[in-house]
């Protein structure tokens, strides 16, 4: 099949370049010159896990193209997806115009039938709107030409993006047209070989469908952060809570993690944007306020706690930071908690030495040359003389702590973990003091009950 992709980020790429994997011929479009000029020789822009790979291979057997000509694109493809950003407006409701301005210039160019398929997340009503955007340039052109539009929303996770397109949980497909169903039914019967995942309704409740999954996962987040907020106050530790109530299959382990809060490209803008949407019918939506808030706080926990330990007496300290982008396997720094960490340090005098294994190039973007902000090469160099090492992003690299490497490079051995990567008995053994989240802070006092009650653990020091 023939597809046209408006848009060539993470998600616009990614489909682009799955669709293209499975046999289709795809032109993927974008506005962004210097963009398109990288893919064209097989440079993919962001740091996602397999892309890179897919995407020359599939350029070398041509079933991948880029372009910024619009007319070119639409010319191209019965199905025109819709890939582009939808950033929060200045009141949190998502911003229209990328959208809008596709669904025109594919009014402008189209010659005959096309499907317009939207993949951006996008408020329900907005699939009229693209349509009225389509018909009104239709009628400045005095052409009458058929279209349909479908919503056909994405649920991909950065850094894991290309398995998530190619093995999808569900297709979720929102038309008033049966025959289109059908159409996207045959474009998608490659990634549903395994069970049939699509997922077919009416166009509102699709656009619905994926506020909702992203509202319910950030609510699942926030609600474990509430209860480790508690769980500190009550002196209980919530990961022993975390695997107590995961093991609850109406529960699960999945997204009850506690940490530093959610930061990303989607939840943070997609929370929002429902509360605008709810606003806009007189509907209060309170839950995914207190969603928004309880993250809101999360994000400034790191900070209160080293603020806490240091008296107040941040100024001329250094902070080492481990995890710069917003989750592993991804170099977007996109309301990443660590920006929320390292702005407040400023704030307070603070300097940062920081190691992310991909998001060194993004944060100098984002913040630029400054003296307050030290980029390593490495973890241990990011640690050298600092007065405490914070975590914020659980990469691989970080999970296994060599404390020997901590004691001797910082100052004093305080780490300050966001994730919740390590044992905090363990790091008693080993003399570190380690605050978490949602767990007891281990001090010298209880350090001896610890050991009391932990005789194996100096075998494990040992090791
Ligand atoms: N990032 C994710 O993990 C993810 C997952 C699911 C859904 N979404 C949603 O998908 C949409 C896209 O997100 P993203 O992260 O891929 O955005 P992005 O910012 O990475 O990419 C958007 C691209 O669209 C291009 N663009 C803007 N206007 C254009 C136009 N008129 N014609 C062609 N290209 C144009 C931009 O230059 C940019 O390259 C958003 O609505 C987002 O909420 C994102
Ligand atoms: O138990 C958990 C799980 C995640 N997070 C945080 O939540 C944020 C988002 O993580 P994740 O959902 O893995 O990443 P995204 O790439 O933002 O993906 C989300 O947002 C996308 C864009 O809408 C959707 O398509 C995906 O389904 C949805 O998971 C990150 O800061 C994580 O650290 C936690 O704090 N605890």
């Amino acid at each position: 099949m023939k597809i046209t992709i408006f848009g060539s980020g993470y998600v616009g790429l990614v489909t682009g370049t799955c669709l293209a994997e499975v046999g289709n011929e795809v032109l993927c479009v974008d506005i962004d010159e210097q963009k398109i000029a990288m893919l064209k020789q097989g440079k993919v822009p962001i740091y996602e896990p397999g892309l890179n790979a897919l995407v020359q291979k599939n350029i070398e057997g041509k079933r991948l193209n880029f372009t910024t000509d619009v007319t070119q694109g639409v010319a191209h493809g019965l199905f025109q997806f819709i890939a582009v950003g939808t950033p929060p407006d200045e009141d949190g409701s998502a911003d229209l115009q990328y959208v809008l301005a596709v669904a025109r210039s594919i009014g402008e160019h189209m010659k005959d039938y096309r499907i317009v398929v939207n993949k951006s997340t996008v408020p329900v009503g907005t699939a009229d709107k693209v349509r009225e955007a389509l018909c009104k340039t239709l009628q400045k052109r005095g052409v009458d030409l058929e279209f349909d539009v479908v919503s056909n929303p994405e649920f991909l996770k950065e850094g894991a993006a290309v398995e998530d397109f190619m093995k999808p949980d569900r297709v979720i497909i929102g038309t008033d047209n049966p025959r289109t169903t059908e159409l996207l039914r045959v474009l998608y019967a490659p990634f549903n070989r395994n069970h049939d995942r699509l997922v077919a309704m009416d166009i509102r409740s699709a656009e619905l469908t994926k506020y909702a999954a992203n509202a319910m996962l950030a609510t699942k987040i926030s609600f474990m952060n509430e209860m480790a907020n508690l769980a500190e106050k009550l002196g209980a530790d919530i990961e022993q809570v975390r695997l107590g109530i995961g093991a609850d299959p109406r529960i699960g382990y999945h997204f009850i993690y506690p940490g530093c809060g959610y930061g990303g490209s989607c939840f943070p803008k997609d929370v929002k944007a429902l509360e605008r949407i709810a606003r806009e019918v007189d509907y209060n939506a309170e839950l995914l306020n207190a969603v928004e808030t309880v993250n809101n706080r999360q994000k400034q926990s790191l900070f209160h706690k080293i603020q806490h330990h240091f008296e107040g007496q941040l100024s001329g300290r250094t902070i080492a930071l481990w995890g710069l982008a917003f989750k592993p396997n991804t170099d977007d720094m996109r309301e990443a908690p660590s920006r929320t960490l390292m702005e407040a340090l400023w704030q307070a005098g603070a300097r940062i030495q920081a190691y992310d294994p991909v998001a060194k190039e993004e944060t100098r973007r984002i913040y630029g040359n400054r003296q307050e902000l030290i980029l390593c090469e490495t973890p241990e160099a990011a640690l050298q003389g600092a007065d405490a090492l914070a975590v914020v992003t659980e990469w691989n690299v970080f999970r296994s702590l060599d404390f020997e490497m901590v004691k001797t490079s910082l100052k004093a051995p305080v780490v300050f973990d966001g994730r919740n990567l390590y044992d905090p008995v363990l790091m008693a053994s080993q003399g570190i003091i380690h605050y978490s989240i949602g767990r007891p802070v281990v001090t010298a006092k209880s350090r001896a009950e610890i050991s009391a009650a932990h005789p194996t653990l100096s075998d494990v020091s040992n090791i």
